[in-house]
């Protein structure tokens, strides 16, 4: 690392060759990703701003941030109260939930978008915040799955974006992959990659190409096991029971789709089937277009390939 890049400026970078640690994080989209990333960003020191579109929305936010924090303290401070109560005050007095998105940037040296996976929402997202963030100020999206560059192009600061990739749930999953595009600058990919740790993450870095490491080896999997129920080879409940029994995974490709969202699924998939039309892993699929059509998403609206209590 050359010489300027190790002179940390407290407040403005003053220079293209400074840069200052993410302390201020702005979060914008404050659904199951967005409250996650939120919540491990607040619990670990930094200040943070959420935004989304309603009140209504920010304000259930908060009350699944404040769930989750309540599993978390369970685990870290067994059988203190005191102290499980001062954590989840202390990352609450941290976190700031509104729905003025140019506000929220104002003095954010992170702005990272965790909204709803459509490109077009995702680039008018961030050329209105291209205009009113400082100069200094890092943008990141956490998408699953539409390239990097291709949001960056909405905005003047190639040089100052790239992709944090958190997992779900967030407050669990200990990894985020980091993704530069060409433009990245090398202080930017530093600072992205250090708050990645700062949050207590393992940070993996991969080139801006479809689905990154995780989603571009999960994809055929969650694909051929959707097939493999539509072919009426298994259930989807003996598939998810294979997988976690004989392949040691936590969940079951069908419990994983309704934990992501099938809605967020959909717009992966129909994203990558317009981009490679002839990739039979890309190809649209019934059950879950239907699934989406009834408005069945998952574990978020009660009802997806299983059904749960709300
Ligand atoms: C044809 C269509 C094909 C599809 C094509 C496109 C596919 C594209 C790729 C897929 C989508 C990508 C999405 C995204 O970009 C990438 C991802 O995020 S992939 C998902 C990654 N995550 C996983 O794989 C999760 C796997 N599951 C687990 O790790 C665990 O099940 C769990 C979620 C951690 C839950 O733990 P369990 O032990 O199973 O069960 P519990 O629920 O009892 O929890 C135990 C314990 O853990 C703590 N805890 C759990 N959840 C939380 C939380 N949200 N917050 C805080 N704490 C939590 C808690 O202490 C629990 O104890 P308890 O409170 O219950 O006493
Ligand atoms: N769900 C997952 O497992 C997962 C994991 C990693 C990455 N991702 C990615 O993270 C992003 C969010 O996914 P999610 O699962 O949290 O979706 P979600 O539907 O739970 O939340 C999206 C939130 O964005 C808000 N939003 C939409 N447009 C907005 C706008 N213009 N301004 C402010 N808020 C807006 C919505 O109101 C909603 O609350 C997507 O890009 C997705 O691909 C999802």
């Amino acid at each position: 690392m050359s010489f300027s890049s190790k002179i940390f400026v407290r407040g403005l970078a003053t220079s293209a060759k400074q840069w200052s640690p993410i302390k201020t994080v702005t979060i914008i989209g404050s659904g199951l990703m967005g409250s996650g990333i939120a919540q491990v960003a607040a619990s670990t020191g930094h200040k943070v701003t959420v935004v989304d579109q309603t009140q209504d929305i920010v304000d259930k936010a908060s009350a699944s941030i404040k769930k989750s924090l309540s599993r978390v303290v369970k685990k870290k401070f067994p059988d203190d109260p005191k102290a499980q109560q001062t954590y989840i005050a202390d990352t609450m007095g941290h976190l700031t939930l509104q729905t003025d998105a140019v506000s929220a940037v104002k003095s954010a040296d992170l702005v990272v978008e965790a909204i709803v996976e459509n490109l077009d929402v995702k680039r008018k997202l961030f050329a209105t915040l291209d205009e009113a963030a400082p100069q200094h100020t890092v943008f990141a999206s956490n998408t699953s799955s539409i390239p990097i560059k291709d949001i960056a192009v909405a905005t003047k600061r190639g040089d100052r974006f790239g992709g944090l990739h958190f997992f779900n749930p967030v407050p669990m999953m200990k990894l985020v992959e980091v993704i530069r595009i060409p433009e990245t600058s090398e202080e930017t990919y530093n600072a992205l990659e250090a708050f990645g740790k700062a949050v207590g993450k393992k940070t993996v870095q991969c080139k801006d190409e479809k689905g990154f490491i995780v989603n571009r080896l999960l994809v055929p999997y969650m694909v051929e096991s959707i097939r493999l129920a539509e072919r009426g080879d298994a259930s989807t409940r003996d598939i998810d029971v294979a997988m976690k029994l004989g392949a040691g995974y936590p969940m079951g490709p069908f419990e994983l789709l309704d934990y992501v969202g099938l809605d967020t699924i959909k717009f992966i998939l129909d994203g990558w089937h317009e981009s490679d039309p002839t990739n039979p892993l890309f190809q649209p699929c019934e059950s879950l277009n239907k699934l989406v059509k009834e408005n069945k998403f998952g574990m978020k609206t009660g009802e997806g390939f299983y059904s749960y209590d709300k």
